[in-house]
């Protein structure tokens, strides 16, 4: 697609998608600088961005049964507190935050999955609005495949997605779809920039992210993450992984600070829990590109082993849950060796699988798991990143999706 002035506005219908993730060990101790590992997963988000010409931006959210509906001239007194040069380098402020939720409407009694996601939203688009200098006026439509608030990153494939569609949309980067391309890809700069206003919006919803669930959603892959230093793992072996969803509702937001609650409560105590776990991260790195170089069954003990201390650390720093402790002993009777993922509190717990794992026995597991009302479902890791799709490219369900709005 030709180059466009930044600035100047898409004037075509656009299609991102960004993938879910699974963290295999380093959850809520990568808020404090230890290192986490992390695959996306191809449970994917979709959102269009269609030009409108009334001057309006709407915003329909199917997966939570939210639809938003602003003039750009109503929005455009706001952008005195969104200036460039301060969004770009600051995290989003208090007093940002609450201007919007003014705005919007936005009451302590407003749903938390409503509030945020608006907030997420109208955060971006001033703030990529403020940089590229006018409020576009197009329609936003966001469908994902993935549980929301249930750990597999359904906040950061919706940030990933709203950063490269709205980054696209205002000329700031380029849309990578040729004519009669089906799927495009962004330069390695462009997927900085992406990662780093997707940030932004986990800083909306999460309050305190480490980045690793953007970073994994907007590069795609298997990353090792650290303070912000993103390693793309290049020797991962095919891993079989069980993903449960116990379906209890929770708050990444709000585990995370019961987290840093508990640090602070007791740092002599949990900052040992935190080098533990930084260590297991390390360690089931160093067995991935040994078993990818050399696949063999035996190292499955060890990556077994490590899955339950790090469930067990994170039973210790308070983010278990009685629904996950179920899946790891409804597992464990077949064998079979699990953690949560995620922030926890409920949401998704992984399971390992190992090559020679009999169909009988994964059947039973999802079979006893299901009995306990929890939803289960065999995935492969290594999703690719935040893509551009040409609409004709989608899958049925997507387009269906994207058509009865
Ligand atoms: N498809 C979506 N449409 C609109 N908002 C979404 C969507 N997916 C996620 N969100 C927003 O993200 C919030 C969930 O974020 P949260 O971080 O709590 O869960 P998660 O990202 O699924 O889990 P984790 O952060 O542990 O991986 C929702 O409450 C909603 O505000
Ligand atoms: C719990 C956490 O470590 C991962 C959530 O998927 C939070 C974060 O890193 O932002
Ligand atoms: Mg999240």
């Amino acid at each position: 697609m030709g180059a466009r002035a930044e600035g100047e506005m898409l004037a075509r219908t656009l299609c991102v998608s960004a993938p879910g993730k699974v963290i295999l060990h380093g959850e809520h101790a990568v808020v404090h600088g230890k290192a986490a590992l992390a695959v996306a997963v191809n449970l994917r988000t979709f959102l269009k961005m269609t030009p409108r010409n009334d001057g309006r931006v709407s915003v329909e959210l199917p997966n939570i049964g939210t639809r938003l509906c602003w003039e750009t001239a109503e929005l455009q007194p706001l952008l005195v507190a969104f200036p460039a040069a301060l969004t770009e380098s600051l995290p989003p402020s208090p007093e940002q935050i609450e201007k919007l939720k003014e705005f919007a409407g936005l009451t302590d009694t407003t749903a938390a999955t409503q509030s945020l996601a608006t907030l997420a939203f109208l955060y971006l688009y001033l703030s990529i609005a403020s940089k590229c200098g006018f409020l576009p006026s197009v329609a936003i439509l966001v469908y994902s495949e993935l549980p929301t608030g249930a750990g597999l990153g359904s906040s950061a494939a919706y940030s990933v997605c709203l950063a490269g569609a709205l980054l696209s949309g205002c000329g700031v980067i380029g849309y990578p779809l040729e004519e009669g391309q089906a799927v495009g890809r962004w330069s390695e700069e462009e997927l900085a920039l992406i990662n780093s206003w997707a940030f932004r919006g986990e800083q909306v919803i999460h309050g305190n992210p480490s980045g690793v669930d953007n970073a994994v959603g907007t590069r795609g892959g298997a990353l090792r993450y650290q303070s912000g230093n993103i390693c793309s793992l290049k020797s991962v072996p095919t891993l079989r992984i069980l993903l449960t969803n116990t379906r209890v509702p929770r708050s990444t937001k709000v585990l995370v600070a019961g987290v840093k609650d508990k640090i602070m409560k007791f740092p002599a105590v949990m900052e040992p829990v935190l080098t533990s776990i930084d260590a297991i991260s390390q360690e089931c790195e160093t067995v991935l590109e040994a078993m990818a170089e050399r696949p063999s069954l035996e190292h499955y003990p060890v990556l077994e082993e490590l899955v339950d201390i790090n469930q067990h650390h994170l039973n210790v720093m308070g983010v278990g849950h009685s629904s996950l402790d179920k899946v790891c002993q409804v597992t464990a009777s077949h064998g079979l060796h699990s953690k949560l993922t995620g922030a926890g509190g409920g949401g998704c717990a992984i399971t390992l699988l190992r090559p020679d794992t009999a169909p009988s026995v994964v059947e039973a597991a999802i079979r006893d798991l299901g009995d306990c009302g929890f939803e289960c479902w065999e995935t492969d890791i290594g999703a690719s990143g935040i893509r551009a799709h040409s609409l004709q490219s989608l899958k049925a369900e997507v387009l269906e999706a994207f058509g009865r709005m």
